[in-house]
């Protein structure tokens, strides 16, 4: 697939982010791709997936769904750990994912390979790259790169970026007004529909959802919270 019929697919659109962290209960690969059938069903027009479920998740889901998967792998839980190295980007797409999601920081990569040199391995393979960013700096740097989309995914995830509670609205309005040729992506933290909308309106591409929709846990526990017998536990998503 390339870059113009992936917009012509996602744009305006919902994409959602399938994954489950280690602990949780949904834990698991076929888990993972009935939640990616259950989100295309309504409405997704793509579905993001990998995460520590890795290549497994990826291949399941991109299998099973007709939507574009953008996948991704993940390595540790500091610096540097969506899809790290140029080896792990070339498995996200050898597994059948149509984009591959990286971590589009300045932080020095695992394997030593530049932003640039991954873009170049991704496209070479025939892949599209995702950006993902915590800075306007960053996704300037990342569209320069050669990043084919700059998603908003690591503000607050990392230590110099805002660390909001809800989502980064003010670096989506920034990204899209320095960047004129590179779709922005709004992700991270979109627990309500207004912000859904007003990403939109703040010029992003396509928002990306994941825990609102894809994470019982937590949404389990916003419910009892507002009991008299709160939930005790925090599990990640
Ligand atoms: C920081 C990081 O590792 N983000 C990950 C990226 O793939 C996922 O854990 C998030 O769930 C995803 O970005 C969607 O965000 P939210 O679940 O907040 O809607």
């Amino acid at each position: 697939m390339n870059l113009t019929d992936l917009m012509a697919t996602i744009h305006g659109g919902l994409i959602v982010s399938c994954q489950a962290g280690h602990e949780h209960p949904l834990r698991d690969t076929s888990t993972i791709r009935r939640l990616a059938e259950a989100a295309v069903a309504g409405g997704a027009t793509a579905v993001r997936c990998g995460g520590v479920g890795g290549i497994a998740d990826v291949r399941a889901v991109a299998a099973a769904v007709t939507v574009p998967v953008i996948g991704l792998t993940k390595r540790g839980t500091s610096g540097v750990f969506i899809t790290p190295t140029v080896a792990d980007a070339l498995e996200v797409l050898a597994a059948g994912a149509a984009v591959v999601a990286t971590d589009a920081t300045t932080r020095p990569r695992p394997d030593g390979a530049g932003l640039r040199e991954t873009v170049e391995a991704v496209h070479n393979a025939g892949g599209i790259v995702m950006a993902d960013v915590s800075t306007v700096a960053e996704g300037v740097a990342a569209a320069s790169a050669g990043a084919d989309l700059v998603a908003t995914t690591l503000s607050g995830y990392t230590p110099y970026s805002p660390q909001t509670a809800g989502p980064d609205l003010a670096l989506v309005r920034h990204l899209a007004a320095e960047l004129s040729t590179v779709p922005i992506v709004a992700e991270g933290r979109y627990h309500r529909f207004d912000h859904v909308r007003e990403a939109l309106e703040a010029g992003a591409a396509a928002v990306v959802v994941g825990t609102a929709i894809t994470d019982p846990v937590w949404i389990t526990r916003r419910f009892a919270d507002a009991t008299d017998r709160p939930a005790p536990v925090t599990t990640g998503h």
